[in-house]
């Protein structure tokens, strides 16, 4: 079943806040998604529509053709996971593998009962009673092993500590190799996950601000670095996301593809360019105001 995701000119109002405005994206099978914004940006309600907890207040959203809304050929394949409050929860971990292989068509239960055991997630206690960190690396087993073809992971990992992170890293590129799908990883840890992503979504203010590969994103950021007067002549006209100073010695970041004859002109002056993280693009882009100095 081919489910991609085709959203166009979605936008979603709660009483009085405009949450998401006219966003509009293509979601691949194989590809894994990072969706970063500020908080409020609109990542969770973005996520709610593609799980169908909410339909758009306009425009459209297909998933493999068909509207999602109370859908049950779809809804079966959007797994959703987002931090939970299990704290009246009695139920353990097995309770919940149990119901998911009723439920999940593409569930498999053996690989949920490996990773329990590599999380280090005892089976039947109940999920009051487990730690945070272990409760989120549960709410993971569970979007990991439901192996829906669109697998959508909001926050998860926030509570994880950074070895029990980076096994899970490790499950999501395994994953993807052995059973590709749309995985979705909204995120603020952008520095240690954007290795992970295909493609990026920013959403800022309710808006889609950047919807682009990874690498072509990346490729267009670059810190411009040199003399004060020539890094100010080389930038002239470009996109400038911040600039530093100390005494002559001027760094400014750029946000443009350069052509050949660019590299070529700014080693010709001495300038040195280097790359940009996602993590610094993504401070710069969503600023409240780009400097243009
Ligand atoms: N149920 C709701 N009723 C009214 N407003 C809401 C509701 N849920 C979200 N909002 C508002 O919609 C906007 C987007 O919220 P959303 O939770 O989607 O952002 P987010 O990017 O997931 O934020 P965070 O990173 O803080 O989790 C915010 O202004 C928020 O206050």
């Amino acid at each position: 079943m081919n489910l991609n995701v085709v959203a166009k000119n979605i936008s979603l109002s709660y009483k009085g806040v405009e949450a998401l405005k006219d966003v509009s994206f293509t979601l691949e099978q194989g590809k894994t998604y990072g969706l970063i914004g500020r908080n409020g940006a609109g990542k969770t309600t973005l996520l709610s529509l593609l799980a169908s907890y909410r339909e758009p207040t306009s425009g459209s959203l297909f998933i493999g053709g068909e509207d999602p809304f109370e859908n049950r050929n779809i809804m079966p394949h959007v797994g959703f996971v987002y931090e939970t409050n299990y704290s009246d929860e009695y139920d353990p971990p097995s309770s919940y593998f149990e119901f998911a292989e009723r439920y999940r068509p593409n569930f498999d239960r053996g690989y949920a009962e490996e990773l329990a055991s590599r999380f280090k997630i005892p089976l039947n206690k109940p999920l009051k009673e487990l730690s945070s960190g272990k409760q989120s690396a549960f709410n993971a087993t569970l979007g990991l092993a439901s192996r829906s073809s669109i697998t959508i992971l909001d926050e998860v990992y926030l509570a994880m500590d950074a070895p029990t992170r980076d096994l899970f890293y490790k499950e999501v590129i395994e994953e993807q190799a052995q059973h590709p799908r749309i995985m979705i990883l909204s995120t603020h840890l952008v520095s240690e996950m954007e290795y992970l992503f295909d493609h990026v979504l920013i959403l800022d203010n309710g808006k889609l601000l950047v919807n682009e590969p990874f690498d072509e994103l990346v490729s267009r950021g670059a810190a411009v670095t040199g003399s004060s007067k020539v890094v100010d002549e080389f930038v002239n006209g470009m996109t400038k996301l911040n600039s530093q100073q100390l005494g002559d010695t001027k760094s400014v970041m750029i946000y443009e593809k350069l052509s050949e004859k660019q590299w070529a002109e700014a080693e010709r002056q001495g300038l040195q360019i280097g790359p940009i993280s996602l993590q610094e693009l993504f401070i710069h882009l969503t600023k409240e105001e780009l400097k243009d100095d």
